[in-house]
């Protein structure tokens, strides 16, 4: 590899926001660099994994909790050491975190690593520019996460007006007038912007904030909670394709406390089957057809939430299984929210 040490990229954002969207956008637009990517999710089966795997390389991934906290600085170097040796040839190293990770524990990971062949290359923040506000409101500590930020990234700007775009341009620049803003749609955003960040003068971890407090400062740790304090991650796994019907009825009246449902789902009506990867960001759902090629169909969902009745969300899609044939019109629920 050359002498250049390889700049790794952290990229935060609250549960929903479009970090794997992103990822996969850059591993789609690479223009020949070669990325390296670390995948957290915070439920047992790490569906981000499942929804970048084929496109990348070289990926370490870890589930089951924050990687902010579940991990310490030597784990996190056992993750980078996989990626960053003497002969590695990555150009950058993309570190995804969960939706409920502290970016600021994240970059301390990243500072504090031993590992001669990286630099901290910055981190992205990606914004649900239309939960952003009720985010806020329920997590104020969202607004540090501003702070912190190289770049933000202002997603889902087709979801929002004009007049809530200037709103919350405004507002970000208040937060954090030393990152670039970036609208966009999908989190399509110029691969260069981060590509090239080894040529760029590295980034400072925050502008308050002083390198030795980020490495140091465990005090203040323990007097703010965590994010994800709080935040329950609920798997299921089926085997048996769900009813269409009853499965979008639990999407549109879910149970209190959930925010986030991704993963794959296998439904059945008649003689018709489908696989389709879907997704709830609040109220939002959007199912799209399982892409990944001959993979049997399965049902792997990860639900997300403050203080759920984990044993209740179970039971409910428990209950999407059928226990009698399904009329084939069950599907139409379905298509309703299908993309394509
Ligand atoms: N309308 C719209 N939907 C978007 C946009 N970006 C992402 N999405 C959708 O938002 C949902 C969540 O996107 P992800 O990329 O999985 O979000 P994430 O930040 O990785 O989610 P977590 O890892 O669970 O925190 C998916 O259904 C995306 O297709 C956008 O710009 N506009």
């Amino acid at each position: 590899m050359s002498s250049t040490r390889i700049p790794v990229v952290i990229v935060a954002g609250f549960l929903g926001s479009g970090k794997t969207t992103l990822l996969n956008h850059l591993l789609r637009n690479t223009r020949g660099a070669r990325i390296g990517v670390i995948v957290n999710d915070f439920g047992s089966v790490n569906i981000d994994s499942m929804m970048v795997a084929g496109q990348v390389d070289s990926m370490v991934s870890l589930s089951n909790g924050c990687l902010c906290c579940a991990v310490d600085v030597s784990d996190m170097d056992t993750m980078l050491d996989k990626l960053a040796h003497r002969s590695s040839d990555l150009d950058v190293i993309v570190v995804e975190a969960s939706g409920l990770a502290e970016p600021r524990n994240m970059i301390r990971l990243v500072t504090g690593s031993a590992n001669e062949y990286i630099t901290y290359g910055g981190l992205v923040l990606v914004i649900d520019a239309v939960e952003f506000d009720d985010a806020c409101a329920r997590h104020p500590e969202l607004e540090q996460h501003v702070a912190l930020a190289d770049l933000l990234l202002l997603n889902k700007i087709d979801r929002i007006d004009a007049d809530a775009h200037d709103d919350l341009l405004g507002r970000l620049c208040a937060l954090n007038r030393r990152a670039a803003v970036v609208s966009t749609e999908h989190s399509r955003m110029d691969p260069g912007l981060l590509f090239d960040i080894p040529d760029r003068p590295e980034p400072q971890p925050g502008e308050q904030l002083t390198l030795d407090r980020l490495l140091y400062d465990d005090e203040h740790d323990c007097d703010h909670g965590h994010l994800h304090d709080g935040y329950d991650a609920v798997t299921f796994a089926a085997a048996k394709p769900l009813h269409p019907r009853l499965f979008v009825d639990f999407l549109e009246t879910q149970p209190a406390g959930v925010f986030r449902i991704k993963g794959y789902v296998h439904v059945a009506a008649g003689l018709r089957s489908r696989a389709y990867l879907v997704h709830t960001v609040g109220d939002h759902i959007r199912f799209e057809p399982d892409r990944r090629g001959e993979a049997p169909a399965t049902t792997e969902l990860v639900v997300i939430g403050a203080d759920l009745d984990t044993e209740a969300v179970r039971e409910r899609l428990e209950g999407c299984i059928p226990t009698e044939p399904v009329s084939a019109d069950a599907m139409y629920a379905v298509h309703r929210f299908t993309s394509r």
